[in-house]
């Protein structure tokens, strides 16, 4: 059976998510689309904003979904499929809609432990949006902010039709997040193919990401982005250790991370991610002509760089 594709929609208060929401559900896209909107108190405005285009739009409005402890987020993923097996509604992916102060980590971790949902939906990709006006003063004050943007796969700026351009927003954007491609977008006006299939947790992307900016030692921000690469093949058991002594230390530090490595005697690229304890190794194809090497992004909140450059470092023989 294939898996219901997920996209997640995060960002700061007001940042124009439900506007991006309604944009994506009148484009002719030939989608069924469901929705997942999460709203703080008791009634519920974006439902009504969004209009009839959804197949189903579920709302869940008892606190916040990223750290209710009632597995609400869960509850409504296992009605949409079963409504969905029972034939009383059809959708093919899914949106969901996050309040402008989740955190997405724990949303995100919602498809990777449970089994009937890892199995039935796949995260597709975490778009953030980010609001031109007013982001510089939001990441300084909250740094929920600064991490929306470093779980991101996309990052969309919205509201530069106000504010203007600004290569200051962007480098620190980039800063955050090294790996995602920043787009521009008025009153959700975006290509979808732009924001679907990004396949940000799948293991077959071509990871050759580097950061756009050279930067000095970050002061702005709490979060923030490395880039390690290594010139010389490692063991895989030896990964699996800088990994685990990472993770023992800063699992809660280390938002994202996403890598491709050179393993000593493997033909094969080896792709590999996580978010904070949650991470998956895959083969990938093998490095043909290609130069093998390795290269990883690591997002992160004060982010332990010296500690994952040592740990890499260490393991050149
Ligand atoms: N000028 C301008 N305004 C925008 C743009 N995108 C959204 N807005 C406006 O910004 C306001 C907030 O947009 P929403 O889509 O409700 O933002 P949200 O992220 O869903 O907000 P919360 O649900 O409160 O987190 C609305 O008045 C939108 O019309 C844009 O690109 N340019």
């Amino acid at each position: 059976m294939t898996p219901i594709a997920v996209t997640l929609l995060t960002g700061f208060l007001g940042a124009g998510k439900t506007t991006l929401l309604r944009h994506i559900l009148n484009e002719q896209h030939g989608f069924k689309i469901a929705v997942i909107e999460n709203e703080f108190g008791e009634v519920s405005v974006d439902d009504q904003l969004i209009g009839d285009r959804a197949t189903q739009i579920k709302t869940l409005t008892n606190g916040c979904i990223c750290c209710t402890r009632s597995n609400e987020l869960e509850d409504a993923l296992l009605d949409l499929l079963d409504s969905r097996d029972r034939g009383e509604i059809d959708f093919d992916r899914l949106v969901i809609e996050c309040t402008g102060m989740a955190d997405p980590g724990p949303i995100i971790q919602t498809f990777f432990s449970h089994e009937i949902l890892c199995q039935r939906y796949l995260l597709d990709g975490v778009i953030a949006l980010v609001d031109a006006v007013h982001a510089d003063d939001q990441m300084n004050q909250f740094t929920i902010a600064q991490s929306q943007v470093g779980y991101a796969d996309r990052i969309l700026l919205t509201k530069t039709d106000v504010a203007g351009e600004s290569d200051k927003l962007r480098e620190r954007l980039t800063r955050i997040n090294s790996r995602a491609p920043i787009y521009t977008v008025t009153f959700g006006d975006i290509d979808l193919a732009q924001l679907f299939n990004t396949n940000g947790f799948m293991l077959e992307e071509n990871v050759t990401t580097r950061p756009r900016f050279h930067f000095m030692a970050d002061k702005q921000n709490d979060v923030s982005s490395i880039v390690v690469e290594l010139d010389y093949p490692v063991d895989i058991s030896e990964v699996s250790r800088v990994m685990e002594n990472l993770l023992l230390s800063f699992a809660d530090k280390l938002l994202r991370y996403k890598g491709m490595l050179w393993i000593d005697g493997e033909p094969n690229r080896l792709l590999f991610q996580g978010v904070q304890r949650l991470y998956s190794a895959d083969w990938d194809r093998p490095w043909g002509d290609e130069q093998p090497h390795s290269v990883m992004v690591f997002i992160g909140l004060e982010l332990p760089e010296d500690e994952i450059h040592a740990g890499f470092a260490a393991l050149r023989k």
